[in-house]
């Protein structure tokens, strides 16, 4: 997967470089692509923004330096090998589509991806109108919370999108297993884990774990998912279905 991400501040992506983002990277199933902004702007202060039509708080990011940077950067991938027809624009806001479990799976089948993250008050709205003629571009939101800029967002979705292709989680199970994962786990929350020692400082490990009946753990693992899940997300467990349940059954 190609990911352009063009910010005023590309360094906020440094943890990218690091942990499962840096080794998918080095094993090349990520190509993650980090552009200045501000490198596309005219003027000797390399202004971004300005203050907003119809008067108001803040500051709008200007559209002429996302469109020539956009245009650039699309234009600059295309010249390369390999990058396929057109990026999916993502741009992060608070009011967008709620980033859930599912658009990451919709994004994770997606070749190329182009993060567009604003700062201030936001980007001028004639940007989208004019990508949005041309490529999908969706304005998506990580939860109804206001931070300073989308690049937090973006860290976010990045995550949460390249976690789910193939290679780079190392064991595959725990990726249909997920919590929010379509399917029999979809609306249930994960239950408890354990490893060794058996007890800590007193605390015992639920027994069943240790019988090494797996009929009896998968169905304890389900109530427990299932209990987590009525007292932390009572409004997920109101949407769980009894097919869901039974499914989940046959699953284990
Ligand atoms: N969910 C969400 C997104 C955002 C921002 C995106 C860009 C600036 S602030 N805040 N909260």
């Amino acid at each position: 997967m190609r990911v352009d991400i063009i910010s005023i501040f590309p360094e906020y992506f440094a943890p990218l470089d690091v942990s499962l983002m840096g080794k998918a990277r080095e094993r090349g199933i990520l190509d993650i692509r980090l552009h200045q902004l501000r490198d596309w702007t005219h003027d000797v202060h390399k202004t971004v923004d300005d203050t907003p039509y119809g008067g108001g708080p803040g500051m709008v990011m200007k559209p002429e330096i996302w469109g020539e940077a956009i245009d650039a950067v699309v234009a600059a991938a295309l010249a390369e090998r390999g990058v396929p027809g057109e990026p999916r624009m993502i741009v992060p806001t608070p009011s967008g589509r709620p980033f859930t479990q599912e658009v990451a799976l919709e994004y994770a089948e997606e070749p190329w991806l182009l993060f567009a993250p604003a700062r201030y008050e936001g980007i001028d709205s004639r940007v989208m109108a004019e990508y949005g003629s041309r490529l999908r571009v969706d304005e998506v939101g990580i939860g109804d919370y206001v931070l300073a800029g989308g690049e937090a967002a973006v860290l976010v979705m990045i995550e949460a999108v390249a976690r789910l292709l193939p290679g780079v989680l190392g064991n595959a199970r725990s990726v249909t297993d997920d919590s929010f994962a379509p399917g029999v786990m979809a609306n249930l929350l994960e239950g408890p884990v354990y490893t060794k020692p058996p007890v800590w400082r007193g605390h015992e490990v639920p027994e069943v774990l240790l019988s090494g009946h797996h009929g009896k753990i998968a169905r304890w693992r389900r109530d427990e998912a299932l209990r987590r899940t009525l007292e932390k997300r009572p409004e997920l467990a109101s949407r769980l279905d009894p097919a869901t349940l039974d499914a989940y059954d046959r699953k284990v």
